[in-house]
């Protein structure tokens, strides 16, 4: 696992370097994207990077998670979302973005299907993701099967808090389902990406990268992934027992290297 302490407009370039690489090396690169506020900064310097040239056009791309019940113009729901964050400032190729269906008659049958397409697609080469502040990827909850798949799970009432900013500060106006890829179909992903910024989320950094791996912090999954990057800032770093380390090597790190 790799971790960079740097400021946050730093984090969001390297990130998008490493997109960038991806598409450049392979134009059907497939993307995992992430909602949240954490990857906005990445997705600010991806559109800037569209304008400048980096195409998105055969590239496919799975998202995270979803809210389960939300009706289909809901601007929360996440496929609109990462619609408005990402997809239409890009070329991404209508129908590229897939997510799973939260609105789906059959929900089994949704979560069955999703991971099916992302087997069919070859699999996610970078999944993009945030922290919640109880530890949680995607949505996958304190407690989370570390072997778990796509499926349904509840949100926890820290989570439908912290998101509460969201739905007008109403706690009631957060969906209390959602359909989420399981931690084990994220450690299915080539290259895993995180980013955490402010003091919030220092415990869950803490937690994933030296607490023991523990379905109570379901992030710490990622301490198995043999190519996982943490990109953090200070805020977020200040609980980090080895912080020193880290800064160390990241300041060393030879100039060819990419994450
Ligand atoms: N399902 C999302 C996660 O994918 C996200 O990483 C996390 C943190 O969100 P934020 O980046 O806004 O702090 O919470 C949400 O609930």
């Amino acid at each position: 696992m790799e971790v960079v302490i740097a400021p946050a407009d730093e984090l969001a370039r390297l990130a998008a370097d490493a997109v960038e690489g991806l598409l450049r090396a392979d134009p059907e690169t497939v993307l995992g994207l992430a909602t949240g506020s954490s990857p906005l900064a990445v997705y600010d310097e991806l559109a800037r990077r569209h304008k400048d040239g980096l195409s998105f056009a055969r590239a496919r791309a799975f998202m995270l998670d979803e809210y389960v019940g939300l009706s289909a113009d809901h601007p929360e729901r996440y496929r609109n979302v990462i619609e408005k964050e990402i997809a239409s400032r890009v070329d991404l190729a209508p129908g590229a973005v897939q997510g799973p269906d939260g609105l789906a008659e059959d929900l089994p049958a949704a979560c069955a299907a999703y991971e099916q397409a992302i087997a069919d697609a070859g699999g996610v080469d970078l999944q993009i993701l945030g922290i919640g502040t109880d530890g949680h990827i995607a949505f996958n909850e304190p407690g989370s099967s570390l072997a778990s798949r796509t499926r349904i799970k509840t949100l926890t009432k820290q989570t439908r808090e912290d998101n509460a900013r969201f739905f007008g500060g109403s706690v009631e106006q957060v969906p209390r389902h959602c359909l989420t890829q399981g931690l084990a179909t994220i450690m299915s992903a080539r290259h895993l990406v995180l980013l955490a910024t402010g003091r919030a989320k220092a415990e869950a950094v803490h937690q994933l990268v030296e607490g023991p791996v523990s379905a109570m912090w379901p992030a710490t999954i990622m301490q198995l992934h043999p190519h996982a990057t943490v990109l953090v800032d200070d805020a977020a770093a200040s609980r980090l027992q080895l912080g020193d380390y880290y800064r160390q090597t990241y300041a060393d790190k030879p100039a060819w290297q990419g994450l």
